[in-house]
């Protein structure tokens, strides 16, 4: 079985919950006490996705404004960027604009955009209607839907719609998986906001 390795960083306010998210798919884990990212992380899982296995490489950065000069060596190169606000905190979805802005200024052609609205566990308190949020991902073909970290709530869902989105290759790889060319699927916009 061809094996892919796909580069996916996640970009967001600090306390969005990235970190959790990362935790939440990689080791199906949640901590309610867990650090700010200092830098980065990384951390990687290997998913089968039909006749390919996916190998997420990923760069969870940090939120705090002092690291965010950090996040284009992550965003760099990724094959999707999944962008973090929180249901209960209308000004990180302001936020996420500018880095979908960015993205699209600096970031790689063809990335795939997913717009995580985490903490939906926290409906009692929202600030951001799910309604009002769609709009705006939907305008840019991101994959959207809100998540929580906690409950596990569409986290799995979200690296299987990152899959999905990433055509397959025209050639599979001997072996490891880098290197070769993705190819863009014409039907499918991967993103448009520029
Ligand atoms: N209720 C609830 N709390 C969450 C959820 N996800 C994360 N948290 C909490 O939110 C806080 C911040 O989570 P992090 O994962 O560290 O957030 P981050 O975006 O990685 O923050 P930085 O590393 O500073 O960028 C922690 O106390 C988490 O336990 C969630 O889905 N629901």
């Amino acid at each position: 079985m061809a094996l892919r390795e796909l580069k996916v960083c996640l970009l967001g306010d600090t306390g969005v919950g990235k970190s959790s998210i990362v935790w939440r798919f990689v080791e199906d884990s949640f901590d309610p006490n867990i650090n700010p990212t200092i830098g980065a992380s990384f951390m990687t899982k290997t998913v089968q996705y039909q006749n390919e296995l996916h190998k997420f490489l990923i760069w969870d950065t940090a939120g705090q404004e002092r690291f965010r000069a950090l996040a284009p060596m992550y965003y760099r190169g990724s094959a999707a960027a999944i962008i973090v606000y929180h249901i209960t905190k209308e000004e990180t979805f302001s936020t996420l604009k500018n880095w979908v802005k960015e993205l699209c200024q600096h970031g790689p052609p063809n990335t795939v955009v997913a717009i995580a609205g985490n903490k939906c566990d926290l409906i009692d308190v929202r600030e951001v209607k799910e309604r009002d949020a769609k709009d705006y991902p939907d305008s840019i073909h991101a994959i959207f839907v809100e998540r929580s970290a906690k409950n596990a709530t569409n986290i799995n869902e979200l690296f299987i719609e990152i899959s999905r989105r990433i055509p397959s290759t025209d050639a599979s790889p001997p072996s490891g998986g880098k290197g070769f060319k993705l190819q863009r699927q014409p039907s499918e916009p991967r993103r448009s906001c520029c």
